[in-house]
């Protein structure tokens, strides 16, 4: 993979704020941690966020690299990830922990156990929140006070005040206008800033589904690319739903195409997932004037 970007020169700076063992070579960490940035300044821009200890907030369509995102900052800072995955049934124990009935020798105790965004806190790590959107409007302002300059919380069950270790930090992510999703409370917004992640394309794509799939094919490859940015501008104007250009599913498609044809690799990993017919005949009509 080339990673041949302009970077600032103090990035080593901003990344060893937060980490312990000084790494060489910025580009080829990247690529270690796995995700290619369709500009170099997303990363740049996210290591800064970070290095100030304030909160990422990812926000981008389904598979566009947004969980692979989070993973390589962890990587880059040199930082465990601890996550918490929303939905409509998180509550305050799955945020922060819960309490249970532990044997001390032959005496019975009640522990807690803490969940991610304690461990995260009293860590010092990054804390990952995978579909912010998802949880009921009156969950997250749980951890308001965690989200801003207090960095503090007052555990409910145990009553102790917990202030987080200087290198803790945020990234959450949001699939705006997916199903079941709710609009982020204002006053949970206001706590991060956000960094929007669009499919990547052209050169980053091709590079993406050389190292990362069984595709050698270079003329299979290339319709790949295309197709793709088909998909995405489709998507854009509205004709396919936002699914349908996930490069998760490209990518398994890819894969796929390496054993069986093309067309049929599509067809199971791209069209079939498509609700609508006229959407499935879209992107069938797409691949065939493609392959
Ligand atoms: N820019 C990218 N760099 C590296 N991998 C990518 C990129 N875009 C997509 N992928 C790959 O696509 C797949 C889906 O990525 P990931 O799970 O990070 O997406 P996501 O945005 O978190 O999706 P969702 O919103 O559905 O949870 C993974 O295999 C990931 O490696």
């Amino acid at each position: 993979m080339n990673i041949n970007y302009q970077l600032p020169e103090n990035i080593e700076e901003l990344l060893n704020t937060k980490r312990n063992e000084v790494k060489p070579q910025f580009a080829e960490l990247i690529r270690q941690g796995g995700y290619v940035p369709p500009h170099i300044d997303l990363l740049i821009d996210a290591i800064s966020i970070l290095s100030m200890g304030k909160n990422i907030l990812l926000k981008g369509p389904t598979g566009a690299g947004k969980t692979k995102f989070a993973e390589t900052l962890s990587y880059l800072f040199n930082q465990p990830m601890f996550s918490v995955n929303c939905s409509v049934d998180l509550d305050a124990e799955s945020l922060l922990g819960f309490k249970t009935l532990a044997y001390e020798g032959e005496k019975q105790v009640i522990e807690f156990i803490p969940g991610p965004v304690i461990n995260a806190m009293t860590s010092g790590t990054l804390l990952y929140i995978d579909e912010i959107n998802m949880a009921k409007p009156e969950t997250l302002p749980l951890i308001n006070g965690v989200l801003d300059y207090r960095r503090t919380i007052t555990n409910p069950f145990t009553n102790e005040v917990i202030t987080a270790e200087e290198e803790f930090g945020v990234i959450a992510a949001i699939n705006e206008g997916y199903i079941g999703t709710v609009p982020l409370n204002e006053a949970l917004k206001n706590r991060f800033i956000v960094i929007e992640v669009p499919y990547i394309e052209g050169d980053q794509l091709r590079n993406l589904i050389q190292t990362n799939t069984k595709l050698t094919n270079e003329k299979t490859i290339e319709l790949f690319v295309k197709l793709s940015s088909d998909l995405v501008t489709a998507v854009s104007q509205g004709k396919l739903s936002e699914d349908a250009a996930s490069i998760r599913a490209l990518l398994d498609a890819c894969d796929l195409s390496s054993i069986i044809p093309a067309k049929r690799a599509i067809l199971r990993s791209i069209v079939d997932k498509l609700d609508e017919e006229r959407e499935r005949e879209f992107v069938m009509n797409l691949t065939e004037t493609l392959f």
